[in-house]
């Protein structure tokens, strides 16, 4: 076994970057604008589809050589390379990472314990075309003969967020006749508000989880199906024709009643939220078609291609994943949002936010020690240009930083009413703002009075990567997640956490068990060795419930 890494802030590259920081002080972006007259161009990247500027960032050459020194020095590259060769680098559950197997071409070789899993990969994205070729034909019919109109992905978390992500972002590439909806919460009202206005006749439902034990998913199928039985007269052999399932478990999804040749397998080295590209993709290859689909895998092996394979100086997910580590580890930055001027896009931070959150946010390292300095950041954001008359105040003048990715495309996807240049115009103005803000000269030349000239000042240094994609195809989309990917799985190497565990969601779920008996009718009083708060709130539901 090889020796556990010396904690981040040991490191002597950790020190060069701290005292490169102070030396940087109160350096304005202004500053090093005026400085380099090239820098918008030179601090920017193409690839793929994707223009990426990153001059807006308090980063300087030496900033950047620094960073690079630091990805040296936590094997950071090694790690990339391990994950492509199928090694166990999820260690606290002793699998491999290998979604990048998922985007594979059909003739590479990926072993995991002897076995080659394009060949698997593949083969489940044959039956996935077959399958979703059927339902868009019309020839894959329910219970009656009657047409599928309808597509309900039942699912939760990596089984929910990423095709719902994508739905919604290639809605205009999707077939309109056919509608895709999806069911996650255990609140009942997602399922009855989802299904209200539906034909069970014309609805099929794709049950998506990696466990098939996820109590809301199980719950929420297991309504549906009643649901189903209650609108087609109680016929138990119409579920064949209305269920599929996506997971890796196949016993428990035939335990649930679903014939396994109507499930499409994936494999205990795809994590959840790395999942979309698997068979979980299946409602939104329904929806999309194959060929879309495989578009968009393309994308993604692009970028895998990319981060695999470019020098580090100008790998982009290498890049922007230790523009993150400098800002939670010197400014203190404490959270990142995620801007996307495109209302396709607008469920993309809820995506990042598990990708990103579910992955680094840890605070012990592989070894399980404390780790020295500030993981991974609040992700969270909206659609531009709605934020701007929301939070976006905060941004230009709240007291801490927020980093932020800017998103937008130059061509619109369609834009029926001319009105593309003005919202990509409100992109670029608010990177620009948020760089370099208005002094307090600037306001009081324009005759401001002096009382408001604080008011009315913006102090700019609020950095920003602006990404714009050439335009939002499937590929496009493809490239765009798949750099995210990389970008955390970076930053997950350099603070040596797991980023491919998810411990931290497992004590609510139990507890969550441990409570339910109590909340139901006739249940004893809640015990005494429950804690106050929680007795109490127990005890005040039975009765707001009359129970
Ligand atoms: O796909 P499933 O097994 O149903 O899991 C669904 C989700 O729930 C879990 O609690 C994890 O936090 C997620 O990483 C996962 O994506």
């Amino acid at each position: 076994m090889s020796p556990a890494p010396v904690p981040l802030n040991q490191l002597p590259q950790w020190d060069a970057l701290r005292a490169h920081r102070e030396a940087l002080g109160d350096t304005r972006l202004r500053e090093l604008f005026d400085a380099d007259p090239e820098r918008g161009e030179r601090f920017a990247l193409q690839v793929g589809d994707l223009y990426v500027d990153y001059s807006r960032h308090l980063v300087t050459d030496e900033t950047l050589r620094l960073l690079l020194d630091l990805v040296h020095a936590r094997g950071v590259l090694a790690l990339r390379d391990a994950m492509f060769h199928g090694e166990p680098i999820n260690s606290t559950e002793g699998r491999a990472v290998l979604h990048v197997a998922l985007r594979s071409q059909p003739g590479d070789v990926i072993q995991v314990d002897g076995e080659n899993v394009v060949l698997a990969v593949h083969e489940v994205l044959r039956r996935m075309t077959r399958f979703s070729e059927r339902v868009r034909s019309g020839e894959w019919t329910g219970h009656t003969g009657r047409r599928i109109r309808t597509v309900v992905n039942i699912g939760i978390g990596g089984s929910d967020l990423g095709p719902a992500m994508a739905y919604q972002a290639l809605r205009a590439y999707s077939d309109r006749n056919l509608d895709v909806r999806f069911v996650s919460n255990v609140d009942g009202a997602d399922l009855q508000e989802k299904t209200r206005d539906l034909d069970p006749a014309e609805t099929l439902f794709i049950v998506a989880s990696k466990t098939f034990t996820t109590v809301e998913t199980i719950t929420n199928a297991t309504s549906a199906r009643r649901w189903l039985l209650d609108g087609l007269g109680g016929d138990e052999s119409a579920v064949a024709k209305h269920f599929v399932a996506v997971s890796t478990n196949a016993e428990e999804v035939s335990a649930f009643g679903i014939d396994p040749a109507n499930m499409f397998e994936f494999w205990d080295w795809v994590g959840g939220r790395y999942s979309f590209t698997s068979a979980i993709g299946l409602s939104l290859m329904t929806a999309i078609g194959p060929e879309a689909f495989h578009e968009m895998l393309a994308g993604f092996h692009a970028m895998d291609t990319h981060f695999r394979s470019a020098p580090p100086a100008t790998n982009l997910p290498l890049l922007l994943g230790m523009l993150g580590v400098w800002y939670g580890g010197f400014f203190d930055a404490q959270s990142h949002a995620v801007l996307p001027y495109s209302q396709y896009l607008e469920q993309f931070p809820a995506y990042l936010q598990q990708l990103d959150m579910e992955s680094n946010g840890k605070s012990v390292d592989r070894e399980g020690r404390p780790v020295p300095v500030r993981t991974g950041p609040v992700v969270w954001g909206t659609p531009g240009t709605n934020g701007q008359h929301a939070y976006f105040q905060l941004l230009h003048q709240g007291t801490g930083s927020v980093p932020a990715d800017l998103i937008g495309f130059a061509q619109p996807v369609d834009d029926p009413y001319d009105q593309h240049d003005l919202l990509m115009a409100n992109m670029f103005a608010q990177g620009q703002a948020l760089a370099f803000g208005k002094t307090a000269e600037q306001v009081a030349a324009e005759g401001v009075p002096p009382e408001l000239v604080p008011h009315r000042t913006f102090p700019g240094n609020r950095p920003t990567t602006t990404i714009l994609g050439r335009k939002l195809t499937p590929r496009t989309l493809g490239e765009l997640v798949a750099l995210y990917e990389h970008k955390v799985f970076v930053q997950g190497a350099v603070w040596n956490i797991n980023s491919f565990d998810q411990w931290g969601v497992e004590l609510g779920k139990v507890l969550a068990k441990r409570i339910e008996p109590q909340l139901r009718p006739g249940a004893a009083e809640a015990p005494q060795d429950l804690d106050s708060s929680t007795r109490t709130l127990v005890q005040r539901y039975r009765t707001a419930r009359g129970r």
